[in-house]
């Protein structure tokens, strides 16, 4: 569904932030991006929807070549392609169901938004959408009335008022408690399941992206050094992706705080591998 071919980023100040990407996401798959900081991941996320422009190289949704489309065409492409956001990008002095409606933006037209004036099946799935997220009634709620986990699922309900076909989700658990953070992963994840939706995950806490995803991609320094599920991810792959640590301690500290009710591991593959060239505790 989504494919990336040869990207590469260089920004104008010189640093190298991707090279040479190559990564097919199918649909209805949850990818979890991981990886030190700086090493890419929101470079990569914003170069799909080209917030970031990829110096070279290509990306495909289905039939459209993203990298090639004109401003107006990259406008409505981006429709099908929410982001989620880590401070979640709210309009604090809006409401909750404005903030959600806000998702249309791109469908209606700016006098139309501008004048609040939706078609009354946008608003119904607006309502729909905010009982799924568990905020049905806060509809009327200021958005900065809310806590950080009820202002997450707004963005989540906002983005899926998009109709997209691709979830761009940028360290959406940053700002939360451990619990509130898994409540979101297991929301996105399971809203993910129902509407077969693709989405690219950024995050840093490895425990929920073993947790929550169907796949995980580890960068390090712009490079793709891992790539498989999650029952795969190796201390010795860790130590690949993010130096050393003592990662056999770290799992056990995860497996404390996991709650009784944390969903099982995607089964585990046998085919776990580091990217081809990769050796271990090296990258290629
Ligand atoms: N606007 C920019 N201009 C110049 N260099 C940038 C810019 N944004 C990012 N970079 C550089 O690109 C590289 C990758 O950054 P990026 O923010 O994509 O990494 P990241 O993995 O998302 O990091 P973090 O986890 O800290 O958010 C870094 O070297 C960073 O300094």
């Amino acid at each position: 569904m989504l494919t990336l071919s040869a990207v590469c980023k260089r920004y104008p100040t010189g640093d190298l932030a991707l090279t040479d990407i190559d990564l097919a996401l199918p649909r209805g798959q949850v990818m979890a991006l991981i990886g030190p900081s700086g090493a890419g991941k929101s470079t990569l996320i914003r170069c799909v929807n080209r917030l970031v422009e990829p110096t070279t190289g290509s990306i495909r949704l289905n039939d459209t070549e993203i990298t090639r489309l004109s401003s107006g065409k990259l406008r409505e492409a981006r429709r099908t392609m929410a982001m989620i956001f880590q401070e979640y990008a709210l309009v604090d002095r809006l409401t909750v169901m404005e903030n959600v409606l806000s998702g249309r933006l791109g469908y209606v037209g700016f006098w139309r938004s501008f004048l609040r004036r939706y078609p009354q099946e946008t608003v119904t799935e607006a309502f729909r959408l905010l009982e799924r997220v568990g905020l049905a009634h806060a509809l009327d709620k200021r958005a900065d009335a809310l806590s950080g986990g009820q202002r997450q699922r707004v963005g989540i309900a906002r983005a899926l008022l998009q109709s997209p076909k691709l979830l761009l989700v940028d360290e959406p658990t940053a700002s939360l408690d451990p619990k509130t953070s898994r409540q979101i992963m297991r929301l996105i994840r399971e809203l993910c399941a129902e509407r077969e939706l693709a989405a690219i995950i950024n995050i840093h806490d490895v425990a929920l992206a073993r947790q929550f995803a169907d796949r995980i991609v580890g960068l390090r320094a712009g490079e793709i050094v891992f790539d498989g599920k999650p029952g795969e991810l190796t201390s010795e792959i860790l130590t690949t992706i993010y130096g050393e640590e003592d990662w056999d301690t770290q799992a056990t500290e995860d497996e404390r705080y996991a709650p009784p009710s944390a969903q099982p591991l995607a089964p585990l593959a046998r085919t776990g591998q580091l990217a081809p060239g990769l050796t271990a505790g090296g990258i290629r």
